[in-house]
C-alpha cells in the first residue's frame, strides 16, 4: 500500500462526501485506540477548522480517556468529554430493574455503551451540520465485530477498505504516538476485553484471510461463519419483497 497516496485519497474523499452532503465538517468518537486516532488525523486534515472529537467514557478504563487526550493534543484536535456513566446506570436500572454491576458480563447491556455514544455523536452532528465519521475497518466489518446502530451507526467509513494491519501502516506513516499504535485492540466494553480474545481469532489470521483467502481450515470456517451471521449488519433493514 502507498500510505501517502492512501491518506491523500481518503482526505479528498472525506471532503467530497461532506460537500455532497452540504456538511461543514466531521465529528468522531475518540477512544484512545488506533482506529479512531487514524480517523481523527484524516478528519483533521480534511476539515482543519471543522472537526470535533468526542471522548465518551462509560465505566471505561481511565487510561483510555488519557490516551484519547494524548491523541487530541498530538493532532491539536478540539475535543469535548461527555461522561456517560450516570446515564448508563439510569438506563440499566430502568431496563433491568437492577443496578449496574461491573462484574457481570451481559452483551445486551454492553451494547448500550456504543449506542449511547452514537446518539451523542448525532447530537453534535445535527447541531453543527457535521457528518458522523465512523472508525470501522475492513477486518471488523467482514466479521461483524461492531454493534449494530452503535459504533456501526455512522455516516462515513473511511477505513472500510483497509484491514487492521493497513490501518496500523497508516498510523505509522502519520507518525501517531507509538503508545497508541502498540496497544492491543479493545472495544473497552468490559474490563480485560480484547478484540482477539473475544473473536477467538487473531488479526494476523483475519487480515491474511481477507487479503489472500489463505487460513488454516478451522480459522477459515470460523471467519466465514462470522461473516455470514453478521451479513444483516452490513445491509439496510429488510423490506417485504412485494
Ligand atoms: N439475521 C438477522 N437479520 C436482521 N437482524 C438481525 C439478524 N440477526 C441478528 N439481528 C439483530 O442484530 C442484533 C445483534 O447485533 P448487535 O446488537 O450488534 O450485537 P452482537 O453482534 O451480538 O454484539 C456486538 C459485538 O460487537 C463487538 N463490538 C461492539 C462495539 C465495538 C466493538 C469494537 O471493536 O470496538 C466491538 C461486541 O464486543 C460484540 O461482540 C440482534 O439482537 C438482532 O436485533
Ligand atoms: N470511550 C470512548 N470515547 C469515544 N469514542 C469511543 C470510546 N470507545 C469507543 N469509541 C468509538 O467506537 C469506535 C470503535 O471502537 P474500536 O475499539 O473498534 O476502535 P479504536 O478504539 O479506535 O481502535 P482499537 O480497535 O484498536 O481499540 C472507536 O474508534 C471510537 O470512535
Ligand atoms: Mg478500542
Amino acid at each position: 500500500m502507498d500510505a501517502a497516496k492512501m491518506v491523500a485519497d481518503l482526505v479528498a474523499w472525506l471532503q467530497e462526501e461532506a460537500a455532497k452532503a452540504g456538511a461543514k465538517g466531521a465529528v468522531l468518537g475518540l477512544s484512545g485506540g488506533i482506529d479512531s486516532a487514524v480517523v481523527a488525523n484524516l478528519c483533521r486534515l480534511a476539515f482543519p477548522d471543522n472537526c470535533l472529537g468526542l471522548i465518551m467514557p462509560c465505566h471505561s478504563d481511565p487510561a483510555d480517556a488519557e490516551d484519547a487526550h494524548l491523541v487530541a493534543r498530538h493532532l491539536e484536535l478540539p475535543v469535548v468529554e461527555v461522561v456517560l456513566d450516570d446515564i448508563y446506570d439510569r438506563l440499566v436500572l430502568l431496563l433491568t430493574g437492577q443496578p449496574f454491576s461491573p462484574g457481570k458480563r451481559n452483551l445486551a447491556l454492553a451494547n448500550l455503551k456504543p449506542r449511547l455514544r452514537m446518539l451523542t455523536l448525532y447530537f453534535h452532528a445535527n447541531e453543527r451540520n457535521y457528518l458522523v465519521v465512523g472508525t470501522g475497518n475492513r477486518s471488523e466489518l467482514t466479521v461483524g465485530y461492531f454493534t449494530k446502530y452503535g459504533d456501526g451507526g455512522v455516516d462515513l467509513l473511511p477505513l472500510a477498505n483497509l484491514v487492521k494491519s493497513q490501518v496500523r501502516e497508516l498510523a505509522r506513516y502519520l507518525k501517531l504516538p507509538e503508545r497508541i499504535i502498540g496497544k492491543p485492540p479493545t472495544a473497552g466494553l468490559w474490563a480485560g476485553q480484547t478484540d482477539e480474545g473475544e473473536m477467538g481469532i487473531t488479526y494476523e489470521d483475519l487480515d491474511r484471510y481477507i487479503l489472500t483467502g489463505q487460513a488454516p481450515p478451522a480459522v477459515k470456517e470460523k471467519i466465514e461463519a462470522m461473516a455470514a451471521a453478521s451479513a444483516h449488519k452490513r445491509r439496510l433493514p429488510l423490506t417485504p419483497p412485494f
